[in-house]
């Protein structure tokens, strides 16, 4: 089996050298063409820059995309289906806006489009939620779904670090992603979670600027330590549930026990957990970022496509509507201005600087973070996923609260 490796960078040196290791397993497997920028110099024989050249190659089985972002990775992609190629992609940022066309465009061709590294870097979490899907209804995705926020977040309660001293370290380790806002800002955990909810729900989440996402930008040494005192740890969170034909969606800095198993994971590692109707709670655990556990989910995919392994269809057509009220829960506020006022329909607590907010539904708290922000851009907000419920103003039935009740 023939692979065009589109980037040589972290995730593309990575599958190289895995492929170049010649396990049993992956004999048979040969990187036959590595597309680069054109200017750069061609240190190996089977370098190009030119795409058509990869594109028109006959015997090229498999283009692995790993040079990220969404143009020109989505025009490459859509070119090598068309051309007949099977492609293996980790770019969760391309895929969580077009897996649809992509995934129409494979089916058309009758070739695969794989994607494992995309959620959870080495961990195999889409196929897990694929084979629990297989039996159950899934009604809840939540976790850690980002290895440089995790690892920011760990060493700066571990070590005492700042938190620009750690994403500098996570970037020189390969986790953070080209432009690390997406880190860090809480965008790399909402294309995640997009693509984990359009496999789960059976739906295309489009209307991404409704999702409720909030970062760690603002985070600071003092939060993390308050926080310790207060017997939890800082974790950047994604979270979705299911009930009926509704879901909701958020990604938000969130307080956990420290006896909880998201404490409880270190550095660039990810804890994702689902919720099924007869498997129950389960939770996937690796690293989720970083050259090798990466490069591995990518040739686990090429493998797959090798011993012809067929993976859970989905034409994304389900109906099911976004409704960011569904849950409430407490959460915390940290600004340098007296945010009473603005909270004063709900029950509240002062201590130090930090406003406790209580059982505020989701969509409600985002929305009047927004004004906190327009005050006081270093502003900072955590939720207590410990205080979860169903939104007392909404009568819908909870079925199964899922994995963080
Ligand atoms: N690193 C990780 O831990 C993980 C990464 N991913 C995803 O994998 C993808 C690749 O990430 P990663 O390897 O870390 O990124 P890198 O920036 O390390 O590598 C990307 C490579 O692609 C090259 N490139 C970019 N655009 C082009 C182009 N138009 N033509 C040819 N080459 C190009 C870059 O060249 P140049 O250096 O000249 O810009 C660079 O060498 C991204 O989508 C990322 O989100 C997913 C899971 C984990
Ligand atoms: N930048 C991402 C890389 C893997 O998806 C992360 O830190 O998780």
């Amino acid at each position: 089996m023939r692979i065009a490796l589109l980037g040589f960078g972290t995730v593309g040196k990575g599958v190289y050298e895995i492929i170049k290791k010649a396990k049993m397993q992956t004999q048979g497997l040969t990187v036959s063409r590595i597309l680069i920028r054109s200017g750069k110099k061609k240190i190996l024989p089977e370098m190009t820059d030119s795409i058509a050249e990869i594109i028109n190659d006959d015997e090229v089985d498999v283009v692995v995309e790993a040079i990220g972002g969404i143009e020109p990775a989505h025009a490459y992609i859509l070119e090598a289906l068309n051309h007949q190629k099977h492609v293996v992609t980790a770019n969760k940022a391309v895929i969580a806006k077009y897996l649809k066309e992509f995934t129409d465009v494979a089916n058309k061709n009758h070739v695969k489009f794989y994607f494992e590294a995309s959620v959870g870097g080495g961990i195999p979490w889409i196929q897990g939620l694929e084979k629990a899907l297989r039996i159950d209804n899934v009604d809840c995705i939540s976790g850690i779904f980002n290895g440089t926020s995790n690892f920011i977040l760990d060493q700066m309660s571990k070590n005492n670090q700042s938190f620009a001293e750690v994403l500098s370290k996570a970037q020189k380790l390969g986790y953070a992603e080209n432009d690390p806002s997406a880190d860090i800002d809480g965008v790399d955990i909402a294309n995640k979670l997009c693509i984990s909810a359009d496999i789960a729900y059976n739906i295309k989440i489009s209307d991404r600027d409704r999702l409720p996402i909030f970062g760690i930008r603002n985070i600071r040494s003092e939060d993390v330590r308050y926080f310790e005192r207060k017997g939890y740890l800082v974790k950047l969170l994604g979270l979705t549930h299911k009930l009926n034909n509704e879901y909701d969606y958020v990604v938000e800095p969130a307080l956990m026990r420290k006896d909880s198993l998201e404490a409880n994971t270190p550095g660039n590692y990810n804890l994702i957990s689902l919720n099924g109707e007869t498997i129950g709670k389960l939770d996937f655990f690796g690293q989720g970022a970083g050259m090798f556990p990466t490069a591995n989910a990518v040739v686990q995919d090429i493998l797959d496509i090798k011993e012809n392994k067929q993976h859970l269809e989905r034409n994304f057509d389900e109906k099911v509507q976004y409704d960011a009220n569904i849950f409430q829960q407490d959460y915390v506020v940290r600004a340098n201005f007296d945010v009473k006022d603005l909270f004063k329909d709900f029950d509240l607590i002062e201590e130090e600087q930090y406003v406790y907010v209580h059982q505020i539904s989701v969509g409600k708290m985002h929305k009047l973070m927004d004004f906190v922000l327009e005050k006081d851009p270093r502003a900072f907000m955590a939720g207590l996923p410990d205080t979860i419920q169903k939104n007392v103003i909404s009568n819908k039935e909870i079925v199964n609260q899922g994995v963080i009740a």
